[in-house]
């Protein structure tokens, strides 16, 4: 074994291929095959987005990726590496956006992402920077469970960027958010993907994913129906848009 650390980011071996490579990734819980032979590969500095209905599978394919579930088959990798069975080092190099209820109890805006910064040895200055960064400075002082929806959603989103992923993992982001706090976190999305980390959201809002992904993986129990570029996929396929493109490929009209 070479005595390289598994902890410090600096020192671990650069990786130039994909962010993820997913291979006929299956899990089944009791009677529901929740995810159902999902491959995929995202690219490095890709904006990518898993889009479908509610039980699609979303959710059961982003923790298989990011190692947080064990696959009955399959396997993942990140970064070029393993995320079965989970590796420390890894993790440190992965952000993922908890929801607002993972907050710990009774702290506040700046006390929840300066213990985060903490389990990653990162400073106080920059946790203190990122609540700047998602314009949270001045509720700094106030208790999670006094933010609003849309600011509770930035501090989540400020706590998995803490220590400077390259990759981040997003579940529904804009859930329930009203239409200026969604624009105010599609802003924050994009200049992260644009100061170059890889992004991956899911979401079962079509307008979302046209918005912002540069490619699309369309799901539908627990298989990919197919990926692509929102715009162009629906091109392909002779459509005007995603929900077309969905209707056309389960028969179905897509509800968000
Ligand atoms: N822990 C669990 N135990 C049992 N069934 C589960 C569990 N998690 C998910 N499921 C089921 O697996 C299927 C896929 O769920 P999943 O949450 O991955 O879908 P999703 O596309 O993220 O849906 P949503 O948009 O509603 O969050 C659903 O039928 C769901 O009820």
């Amino acid at each position: 074994m070479s005595p390289r650390t598994i902890t410090d980011p600096g020192t671990a071996p650069r990786h130039t291929g994909p962010a993820i490579t997913a291979e006929c990734l299956r899990k089944r819980y009791g009677e529901t095959q929740a995810v159902d032979g999902v491959s995929l590969e995202v690219e490095r500095g890709e904006f990518y987005g898993i889009l479908g209905p509610n039980g699609a599978g979303k959710t059961t394919t982003m923790e298989l990726l990011e190692g947080l579930r064990r696959p009955d088959e399959g396997h993942a990798r990140l970064l070029g590496t393993a995320s079965w069975p989970r590796d420390p080092a890894l993790l440190r190099r992965i952000g993922v956006q908890l929801q607002a209820s993972a907050f710990f109890e009774r702290l506040t805006a700046r006390e929840q992402i300066r213990t985060f910064a903490a389990l990653y040895g990162i400073s106080e200055a920059r946790a203190d920077e990122m609540l700047e960064t998602v314009g949270l400075t001045e509720k700094a002082g106030t208790r999670e469970d006094k933010l609003s929806g849309g600011q509770a959603q930035r501090l989540s989103l400020a706590c998995a960027l803490v220590h400077d992923p390259e990759l981040v993992f997003l579940d529904e982001p804009t859930t329930g958010l009203d239409p200026q706090a969604r624009r105010n976190l599609w802003d924050l999305l994009r200049s992260s993907n644009a100061a170059g980390r890889t992004v991956v959201l899911t979401t079962h809002s079509m307008d979302e994913a046209e918005t912002l992904c540069d490619r699309v993986a369309v799901m539908d129990h627990g298989r990919v129906l197919r990926v692509g570029p929102p715009r162009a996929m629906a091109e392909e396929a002779g459509v005007d848009s995603l929900e077309d493109l969905f209707l056309q490929l389960t028969g179905r009209e897509y509800r968000e």
